[in-house]
């Protein structure tokens, strides 16, 4: 599931700094062998503790954590969605990306140039998300008048027009989609065709210096801003250092800046969130491993992920949760006690299933 993130900012603002620091965390191609890795694009691992413990008890040699892909795209400025600077192009990239990461300004620096003179978080967001509304705006623009007539027509269902009428409302109101989408009850399926950009879901990396990355109530602040999008906030300068150092002494420079977990980690973990991902487990003698499901998913879907004839050929799944084996110790104790489940087609799978399927061929 190759499921993809678009970095974006305002010129500045430590997008490259940030996307060095991911790139160089780039999971070894070996783990991939079938997949470029293009370099525009960051590979990083979605931290997760489980597998250590799964290679505990099943002796696996190695380690495949699931995986979150950025995407790096080329400066926005005010006049995008006009074909200013990179204009088409940039718009383009977005609407192939499956979440953005807008990259906020947050850290004080009078050698680093700001593009509108002052460091103002409230106001950069402002100028990137009024160029991909202006930008959705046209796009209805174009679909609104289209669909009217199809109604007319009787080819198409009144509701669709209204479902493009309320989106259209939103955006001229200066709010994105998905900042509107619970509030507002619009209708997502029926907006999906005209594939807005500000319907993707959003995270704002803030990009910080020691000030705000030790002011909780700041944080606060901002987080609030950008509700209910997710926030990030890391120091990008700090991040590309930290890939250079080993395990401990990274660990070691994070604890003296007060941070328990790298802000790459961080922005794995909130980018696999915002995109309704989920991870199950599966772990033997040669690996353990995560692999990556949507919220939601049925067993044979899961399967599917693995190999499509797991899928095809799919009889069942003797499942039990981590947390259950890990209080068992051993899968020999979790099955004497009654723990390991046999599921079905219809079964739903749950974040951190350590599974074994079942199929024919
Ligand atoms: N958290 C930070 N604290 C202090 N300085 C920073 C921080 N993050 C980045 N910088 C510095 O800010 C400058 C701009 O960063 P960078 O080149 O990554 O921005 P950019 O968004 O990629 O810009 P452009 O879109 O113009 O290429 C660099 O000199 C970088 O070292």
């Amino acid at each position: 599931m190759a499921l993809t993130i678009g970095i974006v900012g305002l010129p500045n603002v430590g997008k490259s700094t940030l996307f060095n620091a991911l790139t160089r965390q780039t999971v070894l191609a070996a783990n991939y062998p079938f997949a470029t890795i293009e370099p525009n694009v960051g590979v990083v691992n979605l931290p997760d503790s489980r597998l250590e413990k799964l290679a505990e008890i099943f002796g696996s040699q190695k380690l495949l954590p699931a995986t979150v892909s950025f995407v790096d795209i080329a400066g926005i400025v005010k006049g995008a969605s006009e074909g200013e600077g990179l204009g088409n192009q940039f718009l383009a990239n977005i609407r192939e990306s499956h979440a953005i990461a807008q990259v906020v300004r947050a850290f004080d620096d009078p050698d680093v140039v700001h593009v509108d003179g002052a460091v103002n978080p409230a106001s950069d967001m402002e100028t990137i998300n009024t160029e991909l509304i202006l930008a959705d705006l046209q796009t209805l623009e174009k679909a609104i008048p289209r669909v009217e007539k199809e109604v007319k027509g009787k080819k198409r269902e009144a509701a669709e027009l209204e479902a493009l009428k309320a989106a259209q409302t939103v955006l001229e109101r200066g709010d994105t989609i998905f900042s509107a989408i619970k509030s507002e009850g619009l209708d997502m399926e029926r907006l999906r065709e005209v594939s807005l950009l500000t319907a993707k879901p959003f995270i704002y990396v803030f990009n910080a210096d020691d000030g705000v990355l030790g002011d909780a109530a700041k944080q606060q602040e901002l987080r609030d801003l950008v509700a209910p999008a997710d926030a990030v906030f890391l120091d990008a300068k700090l991040e590309s250092d930290l890939v250079e150092l080993d395990e401990e002494e990274a660990r070691e420079m994070l604890e003296m800046n007060g941070q328990e977990e790298s802000g790459l980690d961080q922005l794995a973990r909130t980018g696999f969130h915002t995109l309704g991902l989920q991870t199950y487990l599966t772990a033997g003698p040669k690996e353990a491993r995560a692999w990556t499901i949507n919220k939601g998913d049925t067993a044979p879907k899961a399967a599917g992920v693995i190999h499509t004839d797991f899928e095809r050929g799919f009889i069942k799944a003797e499942i039990i949760s981590f947390d259950d084996l890990m209080a068992a110790g051993s899968m020999a104790d979790a099955k004497a006690a009654g723990k390991v489940r046999m599921e079905g087609k219809e079964y739903v799978m749950q974040d951190g299933d350590v599974v074994e399927f079942r199929f024919n061929v």
